[in-house]
């Protein structure tokens, strides 16, 4: 009896269609609102004053009207990323915020109100906070065509319009959603309110008579604020939760997730939870709450939908035939003129022109969890797994209209957008079509969905630890990422698969939580560098919290260590592990001692920084005796003499440790003058670089341009450091002036070779810095070891950055490109040859661009232009003295910029400093002791102090620095006039 009731039952269930109910079950779900709202309000005159007319009277009379339009500018509307004008369009006039006031102080809580009403209306559980963005006014015959409104910021949802009082007929506002039609009229002698979602289509129909006159609000509400949950307790939701229960409790499931398409559009960047609207936000939220006692993974998806096929372009002056793959979200932009390959790409709106699709493809181009956080990108839709069969239908071809937007803007995209339902035990399955491929190279993007998805695996594991669905594929998909070959799933490819440090960091826990040994193992040993070293704290409180024991994983930590190229980050590691101050057990301290030595060996092999230096020397305190410092560890240091910011970290850090006690003073102090001596005997001053504070990506530029490389870490050095080191010196050293003036030697033996790029960033800083110590130290900076340092470093800034001024041979002779294929080769023949001037080069686009890039990145002195003229069109080069007129300008500017960075020292200092060279530094910045001077090289009277001829040639400055080399041995053309006169000021 009781097992024919269970097959009963069990037929029961298979005979449901778990798709349709799922569906029927999600379509019940009702939002609290609509997508639209309309309402009168009450009479509260704003008391709009528009600048240059005034005050205006209710309601609006015809002469003021008059007067704004002439104040007022016709209204654009955004089309793709562009902003633009076109009557037939929108046929609207607009004043912005700034050209009126709305003097009555009731106004504020006034649209307030109507907040609360569009909110009650649109079923918004969040305050809405509401931004003016326009006064509109139509004349007769004014209009909006369809179109969708531009969130302009990431919490903008609506667009509200309070309608003025103002006699007129016509301009209804017409709105369309999911087929559903509402017109919104505003009232002709009161105020009244209209609003609708961002993505809801809407139009304004021509204005009959009179003015339609109104104010236009974006609504917002906070994107970072919880909503309010939805309800578990209606039937609705009982009915959903049944049929999910149902559905991941079938054994052989039919359906292995399931995509519910949204009723609102969500671009890229603003789709997640708390940014859906209407009935998608009731449908995700109750979903997610499901979520939380279900067996259900939730997330959000853009589906798209492509077709590859033909159409005809009809443009203004020619017909042809185009073929292209056209995307529903949108189209390559080709605007230029010269579009011969225009063939390829089509153009934007051709879509509506499509006449014959070949092949239709549908995938899911964006998966995020609700957070919106991105997971994968491009990956498989399958197209039976959407539950409405309708989907990709277009419901109304006006709602669909994706021509114009709004405001101003991007284009809205036309993309679906779908909530997605997973049962936990699919979702590894589900995942792995994010890198399904059909070639045998995997992209790009798969690679990288490869990945998140570990990282996604990983993080899902430690929420829910014992969550055997994702155990053997997180650690099935690890082994594969981690074995040189990578298995046959990721074959082709040599190089393995980096993680990046998240996923890392969560595999690793993930690892240790399952206390799977072997997992641990690998997972220390492969995470390439990328390892949190907030993971060693995260350890430290297993530790004590018992969870984990060290014993167990004492190997595999040390792996992890290991895996860190950096020196510091070992140190770091270990400090985060067992804090200094800690007694320690013998095991630890002797597993301590093992990454330690490691740490020994890697002073003497790598390149070292300044964070090395201080990790070194906290290699001891709580760790070591004095001993292992100077037995094991000063030897090492001591082989690396050759790296100043190592060593100069080492030393500041030394000198911290014994003012703060950790090291006895004399033993402490013994070995720093023995370090400090080793560094002022061998330290270049020519070779330290300022610290590069800005790191920006250099623009992209093409492989076989010259490209910028960091400075080397081992000699990166900033002003404060150098002037610690001074400063530290004196104190330590019984004879400092000793220590100084050979320091200041060294120092005044290298400036002159300094070069140009390094004066602003750290050399002139160093001088204002080293000042400021003179000063708060009562050290005259006129005593000789400082005075020198003084002089010698701004004599080397007016020598190698100012320089002379360029000078020209007038030769047509151009350097070649550095490319050697047919064309380039043709080019270069030109270029060198100093008879020529002029060359013309006919050939299609690609080689034309690419003449082009080459030209560009080898920096030819020359012009390049296409002759727009038969076919194909023709590049003609011409060379020009361009450069030299900018060498010359930029030598000019140089110039004017070192006349402002000297007068950041007082005059006074600059004297003393100087002395006898004053006079002729000032002269080398002031434009008479050059006017009317027809010399076409500077003096060599002029010149400061002689530049040793190995060191003539300046090392040329790396193309991203503000100030270019001046290029030395070129004429002068003109004499300055634009330079400050230096002796003259202060
Ligand atoms: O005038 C209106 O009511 C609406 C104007 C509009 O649609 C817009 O500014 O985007
Ligand atoms: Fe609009």
């Amino acid at each position: 009896m009781a097992v024919g009731q269970y097959e009963d039952d069990e037929d029961d269930d298979e005979s449901l269609d778990i798709g349709e109910e799922l569906l029927a079950a999600l379509d019940a779900i009702e939002s609290a609102g609509t997508f639209a709202s309309k309402g009168e309000l009450p009479y509260l005159d704003p008391q709009i004053k528009v600048k240059d007319v005034g005050t205006i009277t209710l309601p609006l009379q015809e002469a003021q009207a008059r007067q704004m339009i002439d104040q007022a500018h016709q209204a654009p509307y955004g089309k793709g990323s562009e902003t633009l004008v076109d009557t037939a369009v929108r046929n609207t006039l607009e004043l912005n915020p700034d050209q009126f006031e709305l003097g009555n102080p009731e106004w504020d809580s006034y649209v307030e109100k109507a907040c609360a009403f569009v909110a009650r209306d649109l079923g918004i559980d969040a305050p809405v906070s509401a931004e003016l963005y326009k006064m509109l006014i139509y004349e007769k015959g004014a209009m909006f065509k369809p179109h969708t409104d531009t969130e302009k910021s990431a919490g903008m949802f609506a667009t509200l319009v309070i309608g003025l009082p103002s006699p007129h007929e016509g301009g209804d506002v017409v709105v369309k959603h999911q087929g559903d039609k509402m017109t919104l009229e505003t009232q002709k002698h009161g105020f009244s309110y209209v609003s609708w979602y961002s993505d809801v289509v809407h139009e304004v129909l021509p204005v009959r008579s009179g003015y339609r006159w109104v104010l236009t609000y974006n609504l917002c509400i906070d994107p970072s604020q919880q909503r309010p949950t939805a309800c578990l307790q209606t039937e609705g939701a009982r009915y959903l939760h049944e049929i999910l229960k149902t559905w991941i409790g079938q054994k052989d499931r039919d359906m292995s997730h399931a995509y519910y398409r949204l009723d609102h559009e969500y671009t890229q960047a603003n789709i997640s939870l708390n940014a859906l609207k209407g009935r998608d936000m009731a449908a995700v939220h109750l979903l997610k709450d499901i979520s939380k006692t279900l067996n259900v993974e939730i997330f959000l998806a853009l589906l798209a939908k492509s077709e590859f096929g033909s159409c005809e372009y009809y443009g203004d002056y020619r017909r042809k035939r185009y073929y292209y793959r056209a995307r529903d979200y949108g189209f390559r932009d080709f605007d230029d003129e010269d579009d011969e390959d225009a063939d390829y790409y089509g153009r934007r709106g051709a879509r509506h022109e499509l006449q014959e699709v070949f092949e239709t493809s549908y995938e899911i181009t964006s998966l995020v969890d609700l957070d919106g956080c991105r997971l994968v990108k491009d990956m498989e839709l399958e197209k039976d797994n959407v539950l409405q069969e309708e989907c990709f239908k277009e419901v109304d071809p006006e709602e669909d209209y994706t021509g114009y937007q709004g405001n101003s803007g991007p284009e809205a995209t036309h993309w679906y957008r779908a909530v997605v339902i997973v049962p936990r035990d699919s979702i590894a399955d589900f995942l792995a079509k994010s890198w399904a491929r059909e070639s045998i190279y995997m992209s790009i993007d798969q690679r990288e969905n490869v990945t998140s998805v570990i990282g996604y695996l990983a993080k899902t594991l430690l929420h829910t630890s014992g969550n055997q669905s994702v155990i053997e594929p997180l650690k099935d998909l690890c082994r594969k990422v981690w074995s040189p070959d990578q298995g046959e799933e990721f074959g082709s490819f040599r190089e393995r698969l980096a993680l990046p440090e998240p996923a890392n960091t969560k595999v690793l826990q993930a690892a240790i939580t399952l206390k799977d040994q072997d997992f641990i193992k690998n997972a220390a040993e492969h995470h390439d560098g990328n390892l949190s070293l907030e993971f060693f704290k995260w350890t430290r409180d297993q530790l004590d919290a018992g969870t984990t024991s060290f014993d167990d994983i004492k190997d595999s930590l040390l792996r992890a260590i290991r895996g860190f190229p950096e020196l510091w980050k070992r140190q770091v590691a270990i400090k985060n592990l067992v804090p200094p101050t800690e007694s320690m057990p013998e095991d630890v301290k002797s597993w301590i001692n093992t990454v330690h030595d490691g740490i020994l060996e890697m002073i003497l092999q790598q390149e070292l920084g300044a964070e090395d230096g201080y990790a070194v020397v906290d290699m001891i305190p709580g760790y070591h005796d004095f001993a292992y410092l100077s037995n094991r560890v000063l030897p090492a240091v001591e082989g690396r003499l050759a790296a100043p910011s190592f060593l100069l970290a080492f030393l500041s850090r030394l000198h911290q440790c014994i003012t703060e006690g950790s090291f006895s003073s004399d033993n402490g102090t013994n070995l720093y003058r023995q370090v400090a001596r080793s560094l002022v005997d061998k330290i270049d001053i020519y070779t330290l670089h300022g610290e590069v504070r800005d790191e920006r990506p250099a623009k992209l530029s093409p492989y076989w341009a010259p490209r910028t490389t960091p400075p080397p870490k081992s000699f990166v050095v900033t002003d404060k450091t150098l002037v610690d080191f001074i400063s530290t010196l004196t104190r330590v050293f019984p004879d400092s002036d000793s220590i100084m003036g050979f320091l200041s030697r060294r120092i005044c033996f290298r400036a002159p070779a300094i070069e140009a790029s390094k004066f602003h960033l750290l050399w002139l800083p160093f001088l204002h810095s080293l000042g400021k110590f003179c000063e708060t130290n009562s050290i005259p900076s006129s005593s000789p070891d400082y005075r020198q340092i003084f002089a010698a470093i701004l004599k080397a800034y007016f020598n190698t950055y100012v320089g002379e001024e360029p000078t020209t041979d007038a030769s047509f002779a151009r350097s070649s490109v550095g490319c050697y294929c047919g064309d380039c080769t043709w080019l270069n023949e030109f270029l060198k040859d100093p008879s020529q001037t002029v060359c013309r080069f006919p050939m299609g686009k690609q080689r034309r661009q690419h003449l082009h890039n080459t030209l560009e990145a080898a920096q030819i002195d020359c012009t390049h232009e296409t002759e727009r003229v038969g076919s194909p069109h023709t590049l003609v080069v011409t060379k020009t003295f361009r450069d030299h007129d900018k060498a010359v300008a930029e030598w000019k500017k140089r110039k004017a910029e070192a006349t402002i960075k000297v007068h950041d020292f007082s005059k006074s200092e600059l004297t003393v400093w100087l002395g006898e060279d004053y006079d002729r530094l000032m002269k080398m910045v002031d434009p008479r002791s050059s006017s009317g001077r027809s010399a076409r090289t500077v003096p060599p009277s002029q010149r400061l102090a002689p530049i040793k001829p190995n060191q003539q040639t300046r090392p040329s400055i790396s193309r991203n620095e503000a100030c270019p080399n001046p290029v030395a041995g070129r004429k002068r053309k003109a004499t300055d006039t634009d330079v400050v006169d230096l002796a003259e000021d202060d």
